[in-house]
C-alpha cells in the first residue's frame, strides 16, 4: 500500500443512530486510503486482524506509522469464528493494558465479521468504551457486521451471547480488499444480502437472480444492503423494535451454528434459517408459496445450503431458547407476510415449528 494509496472513488452512506454519534460508511475502491486522516491526532492505534490478513495488516501498520505519526500495534487473532472467544478478547485486553491504551486512542478492526465483532467488543469494553474504526474485508462484513454497532463474542451457551452496542467512528469498505476473498466466503456473505432483499429491498433479489454468483453486480449489491442496514440501525440502534428485522433467518441459523460447534459459516447457517423462517411464515402468517419457493431457488442457485439434519431438531429447539428475541418462555421469530413485509411470529405453536422444520429437514 505504501506509495500506492489511491485517490478514493467512494460513496458515503450516512448512519445516524438516534441519540448516538453519527458516522458514515465509506464504500468504494480506495476507501482504506482515508484511514490515516481518521486516526491522525491520536497517540496510539491498535489494529486487530486475522491470520489471513497478516500481510495486509503489516502494510497498513507501516503506512499509518509513516503518514499519521502515531504508535501503531497489530494484534493477530485466529481466522473465522474462533476469534470470537473470551480468551481472544482477553489477549486483546492484555495487549491494550501493556500499551496503556487511553480513551483518546483508537482500535481498528480489519477483517471479516468475526474480527469486526471482536474488535468492536474489545473497544466497547476497554475503559468502558474507546473509539473503533471498522475496516471490513469480506462481503458479509461490509454489508452487515461492521455497520450498526452490534459487537460481541460467542460463549458455550450460544452465539453472540456476550456483547455490547458500540457504534464505530467510521466504517471503511474498500472493495479492493475483496480481491483475495475465497468464493465460498463471497457466497456466505451473499446470504445476508439475500436477507436484505427479502426483508426490504427487492431489487437485490432481481440482481442476484440475474447473476447468482453476485459478481456481476457486487458493488451495487453491497451498496444497497448497506443502505438498508444504515436506515434500520439509524431508527433503532439498540434493537428496541424495528432492528429485529435484521435477525430474519437467525433464530434457527444461530442454533445451527451452536449445534455445529461454530464450524459452519454464519451465512450458510442463516441460509437454512431463512428457508425455515419462510416456511414458518407460510404456516403462521400466510406467506405465499411462490415467495417461499423463491427463497429455496435463489439460495440454492447461489450455492448455499437450504436443509439440515432431521434428527437435530430437539437440540436446535433447545438452542433457540437463548435467542435474544425470546421473552420468558416465548420463542419469537421474524416472519414475512409478503416480500418486504416483516412481522413478529410470537410464540408459535410447537406443531407449526415442527412442520416448518420438517420442510427443511433432510
Ligand atoms: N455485528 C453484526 O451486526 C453482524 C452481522 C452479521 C454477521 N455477524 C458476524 O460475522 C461473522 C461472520 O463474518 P464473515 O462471514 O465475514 O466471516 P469471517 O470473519 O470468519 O471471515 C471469513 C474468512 O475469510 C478470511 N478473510 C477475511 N477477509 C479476507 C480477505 N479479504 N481475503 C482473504 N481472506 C479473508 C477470514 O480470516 C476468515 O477465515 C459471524 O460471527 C457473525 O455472527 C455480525
Ligand atoms: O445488526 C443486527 O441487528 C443483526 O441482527 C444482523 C445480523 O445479521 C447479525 O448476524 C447479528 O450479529 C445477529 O445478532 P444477534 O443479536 O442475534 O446476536
Ligand atoms: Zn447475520
Amino acid at each position: 500500500m505504501s506509495g500506492s494509496v489511491k485517490v478514493a472513488d467512494v460513496v458515503r452512506i450516512p448512519v445516524r443512530p438516534q441519540g448516538e454519534r453519527p458516522y458514515d460508511v465509506v464504500l468504494g475502491d480506495g476507501a482504506l486510503g482515508g484511514l490515516a486522516e481518521i486516526v491522525t491526532g491520536r497517540t496510539r492505534a491498535v489494529l486487530i486482524h486475522p491470520v489471513a490478513l497478516r500481510a495486509v495488516a503489516a502494510r497498513i501498520v507501516a503506512d499509518l506509522r509513516a503518514q499519521a505519526d502515531l504508535e501503531v500495534h497489530a494484534v493477530e487473532v485466529p481466522d473465522g469464528e474462533p476469534a470470537k472467544r473470551l480468551a481472544v478478547a482477553g489477549e486483546c485486553w492484555d495487549v491494550l493494558g501493556r500499551l496503556g491504551l487511553t480513551r483518546d486512542d483508537v482500535i481498528i478492526g480489519l477483517g471479516g465479521g468475526t474480527v469486526t465483532d471482536l474488535a468492536g467488543f474489545v473497544a466497547a469494553s476497554w475503559l468502558r468504551g474507546v473509539d473503533v474504526v471498522q475496516v471490513p474485508t469480506t462481503v458479509l462484513g461490509m454489508v452487515d457486521a461492521a455497520v450498526g454497532g452490534k459487537t460481541g463474542i460467542d460463549v458455550d451457551a450460544g452465539k453472540n451471547l456476550v456483547g455490547a452496542f458500540h457504534q464505530p467512528l467510521t466504517v471503511l469498505c474498500d472493495l479492493a480488499m475483496l480481491a483475495t476473498l475465497p468464493a465460498v466466503e463471497v457466497r456466505a456473505g451473499l446470504a445476508e444480502v439475500v436477507k436484505t432483499g427479502f426483508i426490504a429491498d427487492g431489487a437485490i433479489l432481481d440482481l442476484l437472480e440475474d447473476d447468482p454468483t453476485g459478481l456481476a453486480h457486487l458493488p451495487e449489491l453491497i451498496e444497497r444492503s448497506i443502505r438498508v442496514k444504515a436506515d434500520v440501525v439509524s431508527g433503532d440502534p439498540r434493537e428496541a423494535g424495528r432492528r429485529e428485522v435484521l435477525n430474519y433467518g437467525h433464530t434457527l441459523g444461530h442454533a445451527i451454528e451452536k449445534v455445529e460447534h461454530f464450524s459452519w459459516r454464519h451465512g450458510e447457517a442463516i441460509s437454512v434459517g431463512m428457508v425455515f423462517a419462510a416456511e414458518l411464515s407460510r404456516l403462521a402468517v400466510g406467506l405465499d408459496e411462490t415467495t417461499v419457493g423463491r427463497h429455496r431457488r435463489l439460495l440454492t442457485s447461489i450455492g448455499l445450503p437450504v436443509s439440515y439434519d432431521a434428527d437435530r431438531w430437539p437440540a436446535l429447539l433447545d438452542a433457540m431458547r437463548v435467542d435474544k428475541k425470546s421473552r420468558g418462555r416465548r420463542l419469537r421469530f421474524i416472519g414475512l407476510t409478503a416480500r418486504g413485509e416483516t412481522t413478529i411470529v410470537d410464540d408459535p405453536e410447537s406443531s407449526l415449528l415442527t412442520a416448518a422444520y420438517r420442510s427443511v429437514a433432510r
